[in-house]
């Protein structure tokens, strides 16, 4: 079993809440790294489950409301995205339980195998429609991921693509993420209407989506080099966008270009897209 299917633990607490995971059915091992919330290690379940765990550290992220919304987020289920098992929130720090993927983020695993995924577009396109996919599931059950690019998805084996933390930018305190003028907002991914009136929608997951598409035929590059913040503001209010990696098909691109459509009624969907995608992969493996 997994600890999302497993009968609702019998805690002392009586807390018969399915996502509720009890800390003593963990043993937290090797550090993984940290993001905007603090450590994550890589953990068991009940011995034999690998588990990756986030352990929020004090004033990172509005915990109660992300409680709240975990009961949600346990639903969503797709083999496109990391499994959310469960929280520990009877302590402090709470810890936020997930399916490990061994292989870290995507943006590290582009980079570190550049040499041989530039010369093989095939498996580019692939890892974009697996996150295609998970985005298409995500855009069908009206969830808006909010910080979606190549750092905030994971690689487990035979090459498996994730979408993770989708949803957690909403509990994130700190201001210089949260704010479109924080040193630590997500300014390349963003469209022109987030960038002005900080409007998040699915469309604006598909402009994201397009830069990840970009970052994954870059092979892990910075989208717009070293240009400061504001540079690219200026540039994208004028509808300048990122130009052809050199490793990757006109059509391909062409996909790009139509994510980034300045009006987001203009953009496609996730399903359209991934239609098309699949379609192009047919074509060109
Ligand atoms: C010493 N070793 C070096 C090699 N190594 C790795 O490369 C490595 C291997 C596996 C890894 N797996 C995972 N790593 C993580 C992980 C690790 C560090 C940081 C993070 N990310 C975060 O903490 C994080 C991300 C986004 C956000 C917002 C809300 C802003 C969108 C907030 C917080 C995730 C999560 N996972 C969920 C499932 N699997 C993993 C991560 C790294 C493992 C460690």
């Amino acid at each position: 079993t997994s600890p999302c299917d497993r009968p609702a633990p019998a805690t002392a607490g009586l807390s018969h809440d399915k996502w509720e995971i009890d800390h003593d059915d963990l043993m937290l091992l090797e550090e993984l790294g940290s993001g905007q919330f603090g450590v994550v290690r890589r953990g068991k379940w009940r011995g034999s489950i690998d588990v990756a765990v986030k352990m929020m550290k004090e004033g990172t992220m509005s915990e109660d409301d992300f409680i709240e919304e975990a009961k949600v987020m346990t639903k969503l289920q797709h083999t496109n995205l990391v499994q959310l098992y469960g929280v520990c929130s009877k302590n402090r720090p709470i810890f936020i339980v997930t399916e490990y993927m061994r292989y870290g983020s995507l943006l590290n695993h582009l980079r570190r195998h550049e040499q041989s995924l530039s010369s093989n577009q095939g498996l580019l396109l692939d890892m974009c429609i697996q996150v295609c996919k998970g985005m298409a599931y995500l855009e069908r059950h009206n969830y808006i991921h909010r910080d979606l690019a190549a750092r905030n998805c994971l690689v487990g084996t035979d090459n498996i693509v994730k979408v993770a933390d989708f949803g957690l930018a909403r509990y994130v305190l700190d201001d210089q993420y949260t704010s479109s003028g924080g040193s630590k907002f997500p300014i390349k991914w963003a469209p022109p209407e987030v960038l002005n009136y900080t409007r998040f929608s699915s469309k604006s997951d598909i402009w994201a989506y397009g830069v990840l598409m970009w970052e994954v035929f870059s092979c892990g590059k910075m989208p717009y080099g070293r240009l400061k913040n504001a540079e690219v503001v200026e540039r994208v209010q004028k509808g300048l966008i990122l130009e052809k990696p050199k490793a990757c098909y006109k059509e391909v691109y062409d996909v790009m270009r139509k994510c980034w459509a300045h009006l987001p009624e203009n953009r496609p969907s996730f399903k359209v897209l991934k239609e098309t995608l699949v379609g192009i992969s047919q074509r060109i493996v």
